[in-house]
């Protein structure tokens, strides 16, 4: 045990002279529970702290937590530490945590503060949830509410929010917005002719060859079954063609691979609208009527509003 002269010694007799029952009850716990003195070197722990951090007790117990954590997570542990003696009673947070092997797990730290025989504040304890299981949870739950599960783009409802915010931007700053509504051609002729299977990994290759082509700050939308919406911001009129046709011109000329010797060859159509001050939804309508356009202009064009 590394004992250090600051650790209070009274707190430590009172502690080891309560400590098997007490140990053997904490030790019961499912929890991890640690307690600290108010300089910040461990007291003792439970068993369920023991393996949340994979450190015995004997190694924890006069140590503080720059003798245990890389600097920047000890900085963390110990700012939060000093807030709750700087303000005792009941302190609760979220954070990672790294165990002395590294693993991370997200936690939720309630701790409180406890006083001596003086009333003076002498020391914590803390009790840590895992909340790793919610976290990753909460994170597929956001990415299956923000992206479409087969092309991976944003889905209708994230698209349309994200350019909300886009729209926004654009109508306060006068800055160009262009609207690409991009349609798969005869893609019913694809499933019929393939199969559903095959049908769903050209709408993948065709999302993975929009992603290729555009720009980091495009908004790339699954609008509706075999239908892309695309979002090009400080993308005026002219420039708006020329990104439409290099769209269609690279997927008219790649292909896609279904076998050794079949190739599938896939094109789309696409209506392009440009901000003028109309509204969103006009914007996006008018995209469309272009598409209507593009289509009945035998399909494998480019029109704009
Ligand atoms: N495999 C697959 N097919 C889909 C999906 N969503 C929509 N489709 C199909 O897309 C096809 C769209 O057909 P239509 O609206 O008739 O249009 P089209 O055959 O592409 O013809 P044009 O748009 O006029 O060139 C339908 O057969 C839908 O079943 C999907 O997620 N996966």
């Amino acid at each position: 045990m590394n004992m250090d002269s600051s650790l209070d010694s009274d707190l430590i007799r009172y502690l080891s002279d309560n400590s098997p029952m007490l140990q053997y009850l904490i030790d019961t716990l499912p929890v991890p529970i640690f307690y600290k003195d108010k300089a910040g070197y461990y007291l003792g722990c439970n068993k369920a702290f023991e393996d949340f951090i994979k450190i015995e007790r004997s190694q924890l117990i006069g140590n503080n937590v720059f003798q245990l954590y890389d600097r920047e997570l000890a900085e963390i542990y110990h700012s939060a530490d000093q807030a709750l003696f700087d303000n005792p009673g009941i302190q609760n947070y979220e954070s990672v945590v790294r165990s002395t092997q590294g693993d991370e797990r997200y936690v939720k730290f309630h701790k409180t503060s406890f006083g001596d025989s003086k009333n003076e504040v002498a020391g914590l304890i803390g009790v840590i949830f895992d909340i790793t299981a919610q976290k990753q949870l909460e994170h597929k739950l956001t990415e299956q509410a923000t992206y479409d599960s087969l092309t991976g783009l944003y889905n209708r409802r994230e698209g349309l929010n994200r350019v909300g915010e886009l729209y926004e931007l654009t109508r306060r700053n006068k800055m160009p917005l262009a609207v690409l509504m991009l349609d798969v051609d005869h893609f019913k002729r694809v499933n019929d002719q393939y199969g559903h299977q095959i049908g769903d990994r050209a709408l993948q290759f065709i999302a993975d060859t929009l992603r290729q082509t555009s720009r980091q700050s495009d908004i790339l939308v699954r609008y509706g079954g075999e239908e892309f919406l695309l979002f090009l911001p400080n993308v005026a009129e002219g420039d708006a063609v020329t990104f439409a046709e290099r769209y269609r011109t690279t997927l008219a000329e790649k292909s896609m691979s279904l076998s050794k010797d079949q190739q599938l060859h896939l094109t789309v159509s696409i209506g392009i609208s440009c901000y003028k001050q109309q509204s969103l939804t006009d914007l996006i309508h008018e995209a469309d009527i272009a598409l209507y356009e593009a289509k009945s202009r035998d399909r494998n064009n480019v029109c704009s509003y």
